[in-house]
Order: C-alpha cells, then sequence, then structure tokens
C-alpha cells in the first residue's frame, strides 16, 4: 500500500545568526522537542501560503517572502512527512510562543544543544553549510 505523505511547511526564522525554534507540546508528535515553527498544508495552499498562515498562528509573524532551504522526506513509522524548509528573514512583528509554547532565539552555531526530532538533523546541517 502506498503511503500517505503529510506535506508540511517548515520556517527557519532567521535574524543575523540566530534562529527561532519552539517546543512541541507534550501530545503532539515528536512532543517534547524542539522545531521550527510551521504546520501542515491544507488543500489548494502554497507551501507560502501555508508557512505565512502558521507563522502567524504558532509565533506571531507576518511574513513578507521565503526561500527555499531543503525538502526532506522522513518516515517516523507511525507518519510520513515531507517538510518544506523556507529560510524566512523578511518579517514583521515580536517572535513569540503565541500559542503558549516555550520559545527562544538560539545562535546556529548553538542548535546542536537541542534535541530536534530525527528529521531536523538534515536541516540544521543545511542551516550550518549556508550560514556558518
Ligand atoms: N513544524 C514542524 N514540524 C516538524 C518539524 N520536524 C518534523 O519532523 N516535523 C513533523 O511535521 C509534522 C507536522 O507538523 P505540525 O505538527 O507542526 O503540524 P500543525 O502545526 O499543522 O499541527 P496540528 O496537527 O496540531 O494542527 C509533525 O508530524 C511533526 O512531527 C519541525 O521542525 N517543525
Ligand atoms: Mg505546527
Amino acid at each position: 500500500m502506498t503511503k500517505v505523505i503529510i506535506n508540511v511547511a517548515v520556517g527557519v526564522i532567521k535574524k543575523n545568526n540566530n534562529v527561532f525554534i519552539c517546543k512541541r507540546a507534550d501530545e503532539q508528535h515528536q512532543g517534547g522537542l524542539w522545531e521550527f515553527p510551521g504546520g501542515k498544508v491544507e488543500a489548494g495552499e502554497s507551501v507560502f501560503q501555508a508557512l505565512k498562515r502558521e507563522l502567524l498562528e504558532e509565533v506571531g509573524l507576518t511574513i513578507h517572502s521565503s526561500s527555499e532551504l531543503i525538502t526532506i522526506e522522513h518516515d517516523y513509522g507511525d507518519k510520513c512527512v515531507r517538510l518544506n524548509v523556507h529560510v524566512v528573514s523578511n518579517f514583521n512583528g515580536q517572535a513569540h510562543g503565541a500559542e503558549g509554547q516555550p520559545s527562544e532565539w538560539v545562535g546556529i552555531d548553538e542548535l546542536d544543544n537541542y534535541d530536534f526530532p530525527a528529521a531536523n538533523v538534515e536541516i540544521i546541517s543545511a542551516i550550518k553549510t549556508k550560514y556558518n
């Protein structure tokens, strides 16, 4: 049987050499781990439209543009995801955990000190290659 792939828009919100990360709630998939904010692409949406909607909901930012960083397909066993990862540097607002979730600006070279879902290893390595 063909597996359903969940299409996800993920935003690496970047200011100087820092990125904004959030902690996933315990009851979410991959709960308790840190993430780059974002969420599922709904039917009829582009990745950018989904990113714009999710980043407003989750971190209170209005984004104006984004640039593709990497696309990762990962099978967690219970779920298969396609992470469409974009870097977002052009935004308005003060990033915060708008859903009450813990959040932080962290230096790119500090990302190794945080626990992320397995698929994020490649995202972090792409960020380091591009910006460090
Ligand atoms: N947002 C986000 N999701 C990630 C990352 N890495 C990763 O594997 N995922 C996976 O992507 C999937 C969808 O993301 P999500 O849970 O944020 O989706 P959402 O905001 O629409 O949540 P919802 O289902 O509560 O409405 C989850 O299975 C999650 O585990 C990441 O860095 N950021
Ligand atoms: Mg989300």
